[in-house]
């Protein structure tokens, strides 16, 4: 089965979102980033790229579509919050018509209902779209990397998955690192089932086919690891890393932008270790997996660990 169509619709959502995220990043307000009941901060972005996401998506492929994904709109609707949903509804509409895209007005219930699309429980029967609309937000309120990860399950099986990671160099990690002011940022990873993995500017010039890394000798291997500490046990992976012999240092980037630069051949080993009572959410892994696995690249990777 073919999933043009919805790699597509995929495509064209993510990008839109990464827009709406660049554009925030560029000014963000203290106003504009909220606690959620779990203490982890959430921004006008992440709510704004999910609304955007679900819209387009609905947009695309104008059927009945499931989506699992990580916001949703009740802190939205609380007393008080109608100014936030304000600016949500004012950046989701100037993103989606700013190019020419979409000819459309969306209201503050519009895009409210939009983010509550979301809501789906998903399962293993039919498909299923997963998002989570900023993975990484501490690494966008940093200014660091972040990713929009979009991807598509047909029978509990991630058959395609789109990564946009608007911070992410479009040059290799290797060459120039994360930070150099020489690097033009901006990559979208795709990958359909069986049809491997490829990356263009998120400006949208053209693609070109990743692979991993072809690497086997644990010493000349580098590892990527979370950025933060809270998220992924550094003492544990510095551990397993002198066990393996890797003599690089860690680099530590947030969000699934690390599937990203793991696809190309940036480095050839993912490590991460939640703490203790952490439970781990679909939208965090779905589209990086696929990004990463991506069919014809699968054997080289499973044989890369049945070396370690
Ligand atoms: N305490 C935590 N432990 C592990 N992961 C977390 C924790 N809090 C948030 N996350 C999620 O970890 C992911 C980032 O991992 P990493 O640090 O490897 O980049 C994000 O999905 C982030 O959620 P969010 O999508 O809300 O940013
Ligand atoms: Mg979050
Ligand atoms: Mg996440
Ligand atoms: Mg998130």
């Amino acid at each position: 089965m073919s999933y043009h169509k919805e790699l597509a619709a995929a495509k064209k959502a993510a990008s839109l979102a990464a827009r709406l995220c660049q554009n925030v990043q560029k000014a963000l307000l203290q106003s504009d980033v909220q606690s959620k009941t779990d203490k982890t901060p959430v921004t006008v972005a992440d709510y704004g790229s999910q609304a955007l996401v679900s819209f387009v998506l609905q947009q695309e492929l104008r059927a009945e579509f499931s989506l699992v994904a990580e916001e949703d709109s009740k802190d939205l609707r609380k007393d008080g919050a109608q100014e936030i949903v304000e600016r949500i509804t004012k950046l989701v509409n100037y993103s989606l018509t700013s190019d020419g895209s979409y000819n459309v007005t969306l209201s503050t219930e519009d895009v409210l209902k939009a983010i509550d699309s979301g809501r789906s429980e998903g399962g293993s029967q039919g498909q299923h779209w997963v998002l989570d609309p900023i993975d990484g937000t501490k690494g966008f309120l940093r200014g660091d990397q972040y990713a929009i990860a979009l991807a598509l399950l047909d029978g509990g099986k991630v058959v395609l998955g789109v990564l946009a990671c608007p911070n992410l160099p479009l040059t290799s990690l290797k060459d120039a690192g994360q930070h150099s002011p020489n690097n033009e940022v901006g990559c979208l990873f795709f990958a359909e089932v069986g049809g491997g993995t490829y990356m263009q500017p998120l400006d949208g010039s053209s693609a070109v086919k990743v692979q991993v890394s072809a690497v086997e000798n644990p010493e000349e291997a580098s590892f990527f690891e979370s950025y933060e500490a809270a998220h992924s046990m550094h003492d544990l992976t510095s551990l397993i890393a002198q066990k393996l012999g890797v003599k690089a240092p860690p680099v530590r980037i947030d969000s699934q932008a690390k599937y990203g630069a793991l696809s190309r051949g940036d480095g050839a080993i993912y490590l991460r270790f939640p703490h203790k009572g952490y439970r781990e959410k679909i939208w965090d892994h779905a589209a990086g997996c696929i990004v990463v696995t991506g069919m014809d690249q699968f054997h080289s990777i499973i044989g890369f660990l049945s070396k370690c």
